[in-house]
């Protein structure tokens, strides 16, 4: 049929029913505004009035559109969320775009609950679905009987005597990290920082230096040696193909644009080709046929040894996944509770995402810190200064009483994930350990939450919670962990009376890791240099991705 013969049936069906096209434009008018009326109607004002927990208070919302969204993003992480459990007491909600809503909660039986009870309190569903465009189904995607069955044939990769196996990795980096920083520092050419210094920057045996970056170079190559055996040479060369594979990847699933936001609400939009996807599918070849031949090298050892008869107790490498690819072919796992070469190779892009970013962003904190109270700064060079081994055992370095206090404090003020979301997988009762006035007046113990409700678990502000920490919660004090009020008892972490690693289920697997890392780093660095704050005094936004 020609498109001639198509518009004449047209017409002619058209004329039929007596219809105009005029009739029809607003009709199709018509329909849309009631459609969008309901829509309205159902997302607004009918979810506020069945919301189970309607009665608890909350900021109004900015904007009826998106909610308080825009003050969220506009804002550092969690200064509203702060702002309004001051206001509203520890559990409260807020609304977001489409007329959502979230509840919040700094409540620490409230948090235990949820944080104990996985298989109630899932990721969310779109988290999940972006997560695993990127990792694929590793265990920060896992969840239920996966995420069991993963979390154990990763524990041995993450227990005492392996991250105390590592140690030596941690070390050569620190050492290359600490020759480099002191290179750039006496070379006069060498620049250090992105910009330059000004005048009364220029100090006499000092130099401007952007510490994030050399230390994001140096838990890159720790985490490449320490995770899957691999040489990324962050701190040698300044590109090397994986690495650039999974900054693609990472920062194009960080970016957010409208389209990202299109393909996060409908997963279909990501099958059309736009420049996000194509970068993203190129990404994750390369880290696919990377990681497959790491796989590969790891599997045939484990044979080799199995065929030497040299089944338990044989080292064929300290890293994350040459034990994880040994505890998965282990004779005594039973075959359903083996992992999938898909699943391991999930695992070596959660490593790099989970157990990269997160201990750089930790040390720069600290190193910040540090240059903000000198005194704090020189009583940790005494201690570590006071040890004769410049590679320390894992117990001695571990068991430096005051560098553990130093970054316990850090990581308590400067948690490197501030936040995360849970949802409801079925309604549930949640008890409160501190009742919070609802909108009527009357006092609230516990929250009933529907099926579906997104949690916002608030890392940051129970770490800094007064009714946890006594009046100077927010006030840097690594001394205040000699005398620990009972209160920090509540706290659900799976570390130091704090949420910074979470705790419950799915708590941080790598912490023994990150914190074994952190120090190796910071005993090098603090034995041979010291840092300062710019005299200029530069002011810093914080982010979060
Ligand atoms: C200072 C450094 C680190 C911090 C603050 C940190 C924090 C966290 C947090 C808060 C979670 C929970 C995320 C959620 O469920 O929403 C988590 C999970 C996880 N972390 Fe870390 N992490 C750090 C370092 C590492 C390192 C070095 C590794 C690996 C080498 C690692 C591997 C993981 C993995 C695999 C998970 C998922 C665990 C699961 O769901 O069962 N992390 N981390």
């Amino acid at each position: 049929m020609k498109s001639s013969d198509v518009f004449r049936t047209l017409s002619a069906a058209l004329s039929q029913t007596e219809l105009s096209l005029a009739d029809i434009t607003l009709y199709a008018l018509g329909t849309s505004c009631v459609a969008l009326l309901g829509a309205y109607l159902y997302l607004w004002p009918y979810r506020a009035y069945t919301l189970p927990f309607k009665n608890l208070q909350g900021p109004e919302p900015d904007s009826w559109f998106f909610g308080s969204m825009r003050r969220i993003i506009k804002e550092p992480p969690l200064a509203p969320h702060q702002a309004w459990l001051e206001q509203y007491g520890p559990t409260y909600r807020y609304r977001l775009f489409f007329g959502s809503w979230r509840f919040f909660t700094a409540d620490p039986l409230a948090l235990s609950y949820i944080l104990n009870h996985s298989d109630l309190f899932p990721k969310t569903g779109m988290a999940r679905r972006e997560m695993e465009t990127i990792l694929g189904r590793g265990v920060l995607i896992a969840e239920g009987e996966d995420h069991k069955r993963q979390r154990k044939v990763l524990n041995p990769s993450f227990s005492l005597t392996a991250v105390r196996g590592m140690l030596p990795i941690f070390y050569d980096s620190a050492y290359e990290l600490r020759d480099k920083l002191q290179g750039l520092i006496e070379d006069p050419n060498a620049m250090a920082s992105p910009t330059p210094a000004k005048e009364e920057d220029k100090v006499e045996g000092g130099k401007k230096v952007d510490v994030m970056k050399y230390l994001g170079q140096a838990t890159i190559d720790v985490i490449g040696k320490a995770g899957f055996d691999y040489d990324f040479q962050a701190l040698k060369a300044p590109t090397n193909e994986l690495a650039d594979a999974y900054r693609s990847l990472f920062s194009t699933s960080m970016t957010i644009t409208p389209m990202a936001i299109l393909q996060a609400l409908f997963p279909v939009f990501k099958k059309l080709p736009t420049k996000r996807m194509r970068v993203a599918s190129e990404a994750i070849r390369t880290t696919k046929r990377i990681g497959m031949r790491l796989l590969e090298e790891k599997k045939q050892a484990v044979r080799k040894a199995h065929s030497e008869g040299l089944e338990k107790g044989t080292d064929i490498g300290r890293d994350l996944l040459s034990i994880l690819v040994k505890a998965n072919m282990a004779s005594d796992l039973k075959p359903e509770q083996r992992m999938s070469d898909s699943e391991v190779l999930a695992q070596i892009t959660t490593f790099m995402l989970a157990g990269n970013e997160t201990s750089a962003t930790a040390l720069s904190w600290i190193c910040y810190v540090l240059s903000m109270h000198q005194d704090v700064q020189d009583r940790l060079r005494e201690e570590v200064t006071s040890v004769s081994d410049d590679r320390p055992s894992f117990e001695t370095l571990t068991q430096l009483p005051y560098m553990d206090k130093v970054i316990r404090e850090v990581l308590r003020l400067y948690p490197p994930a501030p936040s995360t979301v849970r949802q409801a997988e079925e309604a549930t009762t949640l008890p409160l350990s501190k009742p919070v006035k609802g909108r009527d007046g009357k006092m609230i113990d516990h929250v009933n939450l529907p099926k579906g409700c997104v949690i916002f678990v608030p890392i940051m502000c129970i770490n800094i919670s007064t009714d946890v920490w006594g009046p100077d919660a927010s006030t840097f004090n690594p001394d205040r962990y000699d005398n620990l009020p009972s209160s920090s008892n509540q706290v659900p972490g799976v570390w130091g009376n704090l949420l910074t690693f979470l705790g419950g289920t799915r708590n941080c697997i790598g912490y023994r890791f990150a914190l074994a890392e952190i120090k190796a780093i910071l005993f090098v660095l603090i034995r041979s240099m010291k840092f300062e704050e710019l005299p200029s005094k530069p002011q810093f936004e914080k982010k979060a991705a």
